[in-house]
């Protein structure tokens, strides 16, 4: 399994004036599994291409380990990939197509039906084999795209661009787990494409975040979510997302208005700069401990496991995901507390710092 290094690898359809890719040097490490996750158009199809060769990139190079694949077509890459939409052979049977990347391999025939048996069973395709794909719905269709991806072991990765778009909801829980299990058993270098951070979040070992283009953070899930570097992945992972209150530093203070809510823990040059804290941990705290904002909640949303808390300070607009059935009433006025470990400062989207209590008027 390759590694895959990208150096200064980036793409424009249009001679430079725009890029789908900017340039942008990154290495996908052998054997683990990558969720590529972004909004729609932020240029993940096209980075995917650009690894299997589909696309050659306007500018930098392409390495498998130490081979420059830049020019080489897909063919030669020795790679495996699969589409938003099954692509089959549809006269053929599910046995036939499974085998396929392996017969045009000339891989012997025993290992060929062993291959196949054991990804249909993990599939789920067992009791299907001899049925032709035309005769599949589309869902089941794209799980044996899946399986054709997936059966071949000696490969340099195998790409997915949203694999499980046609596949019904309640069968995705269970068809990523069965990728897990796949992952681990042949330790292919997986790059799966996802829009939706549950997919991305619940499937990979390290989930790379691109938006315009660029890279903005790369991390375990747990990572992402506890310590966004970029306000991009603060809004875009969790649900709710990051809060990201305006604020202003003035020495050490920094303020929400006129309030003063904490201090810079870290020295930073004076000015407009953002707080994000995720709404799971903003508590709503009658003591005041610092540092935190006064708030005027003006609404609850009872989702059933949780409450959703929301409120203004300083007409910015902000949110508490408290325990279900929280007794907060609107327009009450509430004292918001952001644990100093879990309350970032962002400057130009970028994570500058971090927010420390008012002096003496931290929580013990
Ligand atoms: N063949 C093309 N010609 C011109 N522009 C293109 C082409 N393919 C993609 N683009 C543009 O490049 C940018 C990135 O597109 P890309 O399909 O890579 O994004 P994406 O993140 O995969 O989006 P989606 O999730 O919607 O598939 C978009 O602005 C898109 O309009």
């Amino acid at each position: 399994m390759a590694d895959i290094r990208l150096e200064g690898v980036g793409h424009s359809y249009d001679g430079g004036r725009t890029w789908a890719v900017k340039p942008t040097t990154w290495t996908w490490r052998g054997s683990r599994a990558y969720a590529l996750l972004g909004p729609s158009g932020c240029g993940k199809t096209t980075l995917l291409n650009i690894i299997s060769g589909l696309i050659t990139p306007t500018e930098g190079r392409v390495f498998f380990d130490d081979r420059d694949v830049t020019g080489v077509p897909t063919a030669g890459r020795n790679i495996a990939q699969v589409f938003q939409f099954p692509v089959l052979y549809e006269e053929m049977s599910v046995y036939d197509n499974l085998a396929f990347p392996l017969r045009n391999r000339k891989v012997p025939k025993q290992e060929v039906d062993r291959r196949v048996r054991e990804v249909s069973r993990l599939l789920g395709l067992d009791q299907v084999l001899g049925r032709r794909s035309r005769r599949l719905d589309a869902g089941r269709q794209q799980i044996v795209s899946l399986g054709r991806g997936l059966v071949r072991s000696q490969v340099a990765a195998v790409l997915l661009d949203e694999p499980l778009t046609v596949v019904d909801p309640a069968l995705k829980w269970t068809l990523r787990s069965k990728l897990k299990e796949i992952h681990r058993d042949t330790g292919h270098t997986l790059v799966y494409v996802t829009h939706d951070q549950t997919e991305a979040l619940t499937f990979a070992d390290e989930v790379v975040v691109l938006n315009e283009g660029a890279i903005v953070q790369a991390g375990e899930p747990s990572e992402l979510f506890l310590s966004p570097s970029h306000e991009f992945v603060g809004h875009f992972i969790g649900s709710p997302g990051m809060n990201m209150l305006p604020a202003e530093i003035a020495g050490d203070v920094v303020r929400v208005g006129r309030e003063e809510v904490g201090t810079v823990r870290e020295p930073l040059p004076p000015g407009p700069v953002r707080i994000g804290v995720r709404p799971e941990f903003v508590r709503i705290t009658p003591a005041g401990a610092s540092p935190g904002v006064t708030a005027r909640v003006t609404g609850i949303d009872r989702m059933g496991a949780y409450d959703l808390v929301h409120a203004t300070a300083s007409e910015h607009r902000l949110i508490a995901k408290t325990e279900a059935g929280c007794s907060y009433r609107p327009d009450a006025v509430e004292f918001l507390h952001f644990p100093a470990d879990r309350t970032f400062l962002f400057r130009d989207q970028v994570r500058c710092g971090s927010l420390a209590p008012l002096n003496g008027r931290g929580q013990a």
